[in-house]
């Protein structure tokens, strides 16, 4: 059974907005407007930002984005689009002093690695997850935290404050000890469900996200 990426990608940027949504709600912002700063990377896990952002800008965020490497493949195309026709910006390079990142934001969004990410980190994401892991905003990252092995995760890597798990948590999730942890993307089949064994919890009525911790 073959998934469109793209919908996937669609579905789960949406879940993820509405985990913020629950979890970082724009009236919890005491300081000002709800500024989030999305970091995407070069794959499908920026792909998820990418949605994100732009459906966190429909519900009153201000987002901003940072997307150094960008595939030349026309569903990230059009998912940029989307978003610059949003008015969403577009930073043009990263801050690289924390402060300069918690002076600016309320929460940042690590959609830069999901479960492809292997080896050393290559530039420029070693120098922004530095950057990222001196921050003392609230970080959510997506499906894995950026950096960490999908099964054994990174005990120097980012301690995001939310983790969201897209379709199922990954073995590295274990190793995960923020606050939230939520499951995103009710969208696997029953016979995928069956295929790969996997027991995911029964979604609550419409339901699309489901709280794990
Ligand atoms: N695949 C699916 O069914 C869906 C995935 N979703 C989300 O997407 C990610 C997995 O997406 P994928 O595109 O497979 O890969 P990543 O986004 O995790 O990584 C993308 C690229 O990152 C580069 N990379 C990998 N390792 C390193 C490294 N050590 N240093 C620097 N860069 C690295 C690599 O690109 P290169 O061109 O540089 O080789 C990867 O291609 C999944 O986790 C979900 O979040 C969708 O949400 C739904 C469907």
């Amino acid at each position: 059974m073959s998934f469109v990426i793209k919908d996937l990608c669609l579905l789960s940027g949406y879940s993820i907005m509405l985990l913020m949504l629950q979890a970082y709600p724009v009236s919890s912002f005491t300081s000002g407007l709800p500024t989030v700063l999305v970091i995407c990377g070069p794959g499908n896990n920026g792909g998820d930002g990418l949605v994100c952002a732009r459906h966190l800008k429909l519900f009153g965020y201000e987002p901003a984005i940072f997307y150094p490497k960008r595939p030349n493949k026309t569903l990230f195309e059009n998912l940029t689009t989307q978003c610059q026709k949003m008015d969403i910006p577009f930073l043009s390079e990263f801050p690289q002093e924390a402060e300069v990142i918690d002076g600016a934001y309320n929460l940042a969004i690590d959609a830069i690695f999901g479960f492809s990410f292997k080896g050393a980190v290559r530039e420029p994401f070693g120098s922004i997850l530095n950057t990222l892991k001196r921050i003392t905003i609230p970080i959510a990252s997506v499906d894995i935290p950026s950096g960490w092995d999908v099964e054994k995760g990174n005990p120097e890597g980012l301690q995001p404050d939310m983790l969201i798990s897209l379709t199922a948590p990954k073995q590295s999730a274990v190793h995960f000890s923020g606050r939230y942890h939520y499951l995103g993307g009710r969208f696997v089949p029953l016979a995928l469900q069956k295929k790969y064994n996997l027991s995911l919890p029964d979604y609550p009525g419409t339901e699309c996200v489901h709280r794990l911790l």
